[in-house]
């Protein structure tokens, strides 16, 4: 098993360069399916687990995917017809896969998709995208582990309200509707960059998208799309783990390739810490010195702040100075890192849905296992300030969201080494 070795005690210092971001990478690569006209070649696609992941169920429904990571680029041939089946063992590894059913649906009138289930931060149901689905004139069924929508001809257009503002269920009925007959409205629509860059993707085929990142969202079908050229756009959530990790170990780091107003909650919140951010010609320079001050954080739907965020926020607040709440509103089950930080002897406690910190944190290395991605990167950062050697494990997390985590990390500083074999670039060989 894949271990990171972090020694504590190093200031980062330099620039890091942010990748193409993975939540919009994948859903954009499950809506390049609409397109029965020419191939849609999309580009700034990093090379991440949950990428290899979703090219592997793209081919299994009967499309041609060319993977060029030196290019970082992925060519999709969806032209041929589609199958309409997402197995298990695709939507077992990676959730996201839920995103191919509104391509599936509004192309072939039925698709059978695995049912995901839960995961480590929470339950996570798809009853929205499910409602949205219905809304347009799907006929909803479920059996042996899989749910199934069907239909009489093609999707027609619906007005449906989100009873939450699901980044997944707004993306899944943007792509049904796309070729559905006719208007759909989503109302209290997710607002969230990815969002954007999807509608953004779906007009570059030939769409008619409006309104996408605001609360309400347009879609006027068509009748076929076509095959584009897409540049994904950067990782906001990989730049934020690179300005937290910048200042817990009170460096200045230059992050090239950021997108400041993508990410306005997070620079708020670490400006009222005490970090300096400021927009430079390269990049956002993150400058960290001397004490830093406990805030309170609550994270939200976007434009609040992101749950992507919150473990690696738990990290750096344990080098601040008083007590702060982070509370986690998205997911229910979101804490499951604070018992790892406990081993780093984090000084908090989980009163239900908040987590209370006593800091500064006096903290020693630790053997950690990461609970989810974010964890992982959080447990690491929380390594770079840490007396002593941190070792953690469970690194399939991390692979999944961010790539090269510790050579970025090492070539601004850290004291950091991975051993082991299990790199998702070892595995790029053989898709
Ligand atoms: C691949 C991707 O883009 N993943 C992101 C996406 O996940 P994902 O799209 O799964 O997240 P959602 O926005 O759908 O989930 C937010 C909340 O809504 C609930 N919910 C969702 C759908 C539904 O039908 N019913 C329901 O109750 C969920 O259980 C959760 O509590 O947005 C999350 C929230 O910003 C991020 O943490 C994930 O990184
Ligand atoms: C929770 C996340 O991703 P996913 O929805 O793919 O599990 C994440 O990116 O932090």
């Amino acid at each position: 098993m894949d271990k990171i070795v972090v020694k504590g005690g190093q200031t980062l210092n330099g620039k890091v360069r942010v990748e193409g971001a993975k939540n919009a990478v994948l859903p954009v690569l499950a809506a390049a399916l609409l397109a029965t006209n020419g191939k849609n070649v999309i580009k700034d696609v990093p090379t991440l687990a949950d990428v290899l992941t979703i090219n592997e169920v793209l081919k299994s429904l009967n499309t041609e995917v060319i993977y060029n990571p030196e290019k970082n680029e992925v060519i999709i041939d969806s032209q041929k017809k589609l199958s309409s089946e997402a197995q298990f063992e695709y939507v077992r590894k990676m959730r996201a896969s839920i995103l191919v059913m509104g391509p599936i649906l509004a192309r072939n009138g039925f698709a059978r998709v695995a049912l995901p289930g839960g995961c480590a931060i929470g339950s996570r149901p798809i009853d929205q995208h499910l409602k949205g689905f219905e809304a347009m004139g799907a006929e909803i069924s479920f059996g042996n582990g899989f749910v199934e929508a069907k239909t009489n001809g093609r999707l027609q257009g619906a007005k449906i309200y989100l009873d939450v503002p699901s980044v997944g269920a707004t993306e899944n009925i943007m792509t049904a509707a796309a070729l559905a007959v006719g208007t759909t409205v989503i109302e209290n629509a997710a607002k969230e960059p990815e969002i954007v860059d999807l509608a953004n993707f779906i007009n570059e085929m030939g769409g008619n998208v409006r309104g996408a990142g605001t609360d309400t969202i347009r879609i006027e079908g068509v009748a076929e799309l076509h095959g584009t050229e897409h540049h994904i756009i950067p990782d906001r959530i990989e730049a934020g783990t690179f300005m937290v990790a910048a200042a817990i170990t009170r460096g200045n780091v230059i992050i090239e390739n950021a997108v400041p107003e993508h990410m306005t909650a997070l620079i708020s919140k670490m400006q009222e810490m005490g970090v300096e951010i400021k927009e430079e010609e390269q990049g956002l320079r993150v400058k960290a010195s001397g004490d830093l001050k406990s805030v309170d954080i609550k994270t939200m739907p976007h434009p609040g702040f992101p749950t992507d965020m919150q473990s690696q926020m738990m990290a750096l607040m344990m080098t601040a100075h008083g007590t702060g709440i982070i509370t986690e509103t998205v997911f229910e089950n979101r804490f499951m890192h604070v018992e790892e930080f406990r081993r780093m002897n984090g000084n908090m406690k989980i009163e239900g849905r908040s987590v209370i910190m006593e800091s500064p944190s006096n903290l020693q290395g630790a053997e950690v296992g990461a609970t989810d991605l974010r964890a992982a990167a959080a447990l690491i950062i929380a390594g770079l300030v840490a007396e002593g050697i941190t070792r953690v494990t469970e690194l399939y997390h991390l692979d999944r969201g961010y790539v090269d985590f510790d050579k970025k990390l090492a070539a601004l500083g850290a004291d950091i080494e991975r051993i082991g074999t299990e790199r998702p670039e070892k595995a790029v060989q053989f898709v």
